[in-house]
């Protein structure tokens, strides 16, 4: 059987724009919709939507939204959209503005209670306020709750945090976290932030003028060499990984993944048997062909050469390795990597100058 998931197929034509895309994505966790201003990923959820009414296909969990011949309404589509600006209705409290979003869900087809979406939000503390009352950020929380609680397949969200400042920003990512890791609905998230799709998505889609230029799991995704998001400077891989040990004299937490292990600077919010994202950045990344006890990088790592792209930049070479199931890139100069003259499947030592947890 294959897992059910989403299809998008559409064409639409503005006077100064073309969106063209097909484009299949997981029926589960988190899809970042990635890409520069003016790409057309909120026209890509309107047309998901059924906001914006063009030739197409989608599918969502084997149920058929649009095709040639079919186009099911807006309203009757199951589906949550949340949006920078929250629009709450200003004259009621939190917990009205909750149940006003769950009483649009017959009994029988409510798949998210009030406690559910309360506790997941964190949102107990706020529900007798009134929304003049709450943050920014509280407020976008009590936003998506309000959407969860009509029951939706498939949730979009675009931008939901470009309209916060900093702080409430990353007050906000550890509950999305959440969602992501506990709701059994697909959310669509359209973001340009690389920080934010690298602490969320499970699965990311890079668009251009109007056209998915690449996609796929997140990992895998970014460790690409040929660079389809065009990250430069930020060109670099995630590693899931799990807090093992801290070391409290130096410290450093000492984190397992799947290909070894990376020693990080201690943080407070962690514990022993937490999972975190740890971001390797390409330019961190160095290669010695034997180990060197001699040198004051904590984490070495021995990985197999996988593939080379010379000339990314000129003079600059990305190789990307693999230490057990895990993908990090490496950036050289050019020459070095002559010197090195490594080949695919050659065994060699990677030397990580600097990691961090993604926040
Ligand atoms: N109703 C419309 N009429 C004409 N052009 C439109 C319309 N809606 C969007 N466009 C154009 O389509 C292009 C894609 O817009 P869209 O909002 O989908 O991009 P985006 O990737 O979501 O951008 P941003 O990140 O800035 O929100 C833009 O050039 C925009 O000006």
């Amino acid at each position: 059987m294959t897992t059910p998931n989403i299809h998008a197929r559409f064409s639409c034509t503005y006077p100064d724009f073309n969106l063209n895309v097909d484009v299949s994505m997981p029926g589960t966790g988190i899809t970042a919709l990635f890409g520069a201003s003016g790409c057309g990923k909120t026209t890509l959820l309107r047309c998901m939507a059924g906001l914006q009414k063009t030739d197409g296909h989608l599918s969502v969990l084997g149920d058929i939204w649009q095709s040639d011949t079919h186009f099911t309404p807006v309203h009757q589509r199951p589906l949550a959209y949340v949006f920078q600006e929250t629009h709450l209705f200003p004259h009621l409290s939190v917990h009205k503005n909750l149940t006003f979003g769950q009483r649009r869900v017959a009994d029988r087809d409510r798949k998210i209670t009030i406690e559910e979406a309360v506790s997941w939000l964190g949102l107990e503390p706020l529900m007798a306020r009134m929304p003049s009352g709450l943050s920014g950020g509280e407020r976008q929380r009590v936003a998506i709750a309000r959407a969860l609680l009509t029951s939706p397949r498939l949730l979009l969200m675009d931008e939901p945090l470009s309209a916060l400042d900093q702080p409430s920003k990353q007050d906000i990512l550890p509950y999305l976290e959440r969602l992501r890791d506990h709701l059994a609905i697909p959310i669509l998230y359209v973001s340009h932030s690389v920080n934010e799709v690298a602490r969320l998505a499970n699965h990311i889609v890079m668009m251009k003028h109007g056209r998915v230029v690449a996609q796929g799991p997140l990992q895998e995704t970014l460790a690409r060499v040929d660079q389809p998001f065009q990250l430069e400077d930020d060109a670099g891989i995630i590693v899931q990984a799990t807090l093992d040990e801290i070391d409290t004299r130096w410290h450093l937490a000492r984190f397992r993944f799947d290909g070894g292990e990376l020693w990080l600077r201690q943080d407070e919010r962690l514990n022993v048997g937490d999972q975190a994202r740890i971001q390797v950045l390409a330019r961190d990344v160095s290669i010695a062909l034997m180990r060197h006890q001699d040198q004051s990088i904590q984490n070495l790592l021995q990985a197999q050469v996988d593939q080379i792209e010379t000339e990314v930049s000129p003079g600059t070479t990305l190789v990307r390795l693999v230490a057990g199931n895990t993908p990090f890139l490496a950036r050289l100069t050019s020459r070095s990597a002559a010197q090195l003259g490594l080949a695919p499947g050659q065994s060699v030592w990677l030397q990580i100058k600097s990691v961090a947890l993604v926040d």
